[in-house]
């Protein structure tokens, strides 16, 4: 039977008018967002919307498409019950409707830096119950992305499940084609741009020295490599078919913390991840703990099968006490 995203939100949200009021703004931004797929198709014949216009206050180079982006949504949200938006896009806090009971963080654009590489980008959000001040990723009432891929798709949660859902361009509406979706524990892929491998810590260098080493080395399992520089991309492969994903700290100045956002990319994507049975970590603790401190605080992030993830965590860890984690002591020799 065909479910449209509006139907399941009514039926999800009933009389309880929290819920309503994350309904409406779920429906703000998917309408939001098929405007921005139609903008995104046809992007090339309205002139350079791939032109580098600024910066934002994370310090990257801001594109047209960006601020279009950021435009659209925030306009779409004028007219929901939202009260403060956090936009990748804007310096500090936008305030909105003061009366209303919702916060919301948004990457209006993710992977901009690919616009015109013509590979997906798309649009990630959470949205709280409004506190006044900046809250950690368990305390969304639900979150999301959307790719705009060679279908748009937004993948769901209201932390009963993750969902997805296709856009029908001609009918401009949503319509659910998956529901539990379970992130598969098997998949042996991992996605890191690792040109940056000079400037790892050991520990991850040695993960990814073993990953390379294939069935010959301490995984003992020939792995595949991606890398799309487009973290919806990268997470919506994850959740079709498994693997990894890592952004780490890295020794770059001001890459400490890696590069990507702790409320507007990391939180939706790590309750999105575990709703589906995956995981997401900093390589030390869940992203959904991490309190924020600013805005646009950035954070490492690891997501995917937990098994992959939570590996990852027994490198850190053996390289933290200076010996190796029982996991792999037997396979000590494999080690520099
Ligand atoms: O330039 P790098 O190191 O490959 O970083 C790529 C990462 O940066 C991002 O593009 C950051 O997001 P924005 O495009 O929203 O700034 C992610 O989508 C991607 O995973
Ligand atoms: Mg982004
Ligand atoms: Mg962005």
């Amino acid at each position: 039977m065909t479910l449209l995203l509006d139907d399941r939100l009514k039926e999800w949200a009933g009389a309880n008018d929290l819920r309503r009021a994350v309904a409406a703004t779920i429906s703000s931004l998917a309408r939001a967002s098929s405007d921005l797929a139609g903008l995104i198709a046809k992007a090339p014949l309205l002139g350079d919307l791939a032109v580098i216009v600024g910066g934002n206050a994370g310090g990257d180079a801001q594109k047209e498409l960006d601020v279009r982006a950021d435009a659209l949504f925030r306009a779409a949200l004028r007219d929901a019950p939202v009260a403060e938006l956090v936009s990748e896009e804007a310096d500090d806090i936008v305030h909105l409707n003061a009366s209303a009971p919702l916060s919301v963080a948004i990457d209006p654009l993710d992977g901009s830096s690919n616009i015109e590489t013509n590979v997906a980008i798309g649009t990630i959000f959470g949205i709280w119950p409004k506190a006044g001040r900046l809250q950690p990723g368990d305390a969304q009432l639900a979150s999301g992305f959307v790719v705009y891929g060679p279908q748009t798709m937004l993948v769901l949660t209201l932390r009963d499940g993750v969902e997805i859902y296709v856009l029908d361009p001609d009918a401009r509406h949503f319509v659910r084609i998956r529901e539990k979706v379970a992130v598969r524990p098997e998949r042996a892929e991992y996605a890191i741009n690792a040109s940056n491998y000079r400037h790892w810590d050991r520990w991850l260098q040695r993960y990814v020295d073993d990953c390379q080493a294939g069935i010959e080395g301490a995984l003992q399992t020939d792995y595949n490599t991606r890398w799309i520089a487009s973290l919806v991309a990268e997470a919506f492969r994850i959740l079709a078919r498994g693997g990894i994903f890592l952004y780490p700290g890295d020794a770059r100045q001001g890459y400490a913390q890696g590069r990507l956002r702790l409320l507007y990319e990391a939180a939706p994507l790590a309750l999105i991840f575990e709703e589906a049975g995956g995981a997401a970590t900093d390589g030390d603790r869940r992203i959904l703990e991490k309190e924020p401190d600013s805005p646009h605080q950035r954070t490492p992030l690891i997501i995917g099968s937990r098994d992959h993830v939570d590996r990852l965590g027994d490198y850190r860890r053996a390289a933290n006490h200076g010996r190796p984690s029982p996991l792999f002591a037997q396979r000590g020799l494999y080690h520099r």
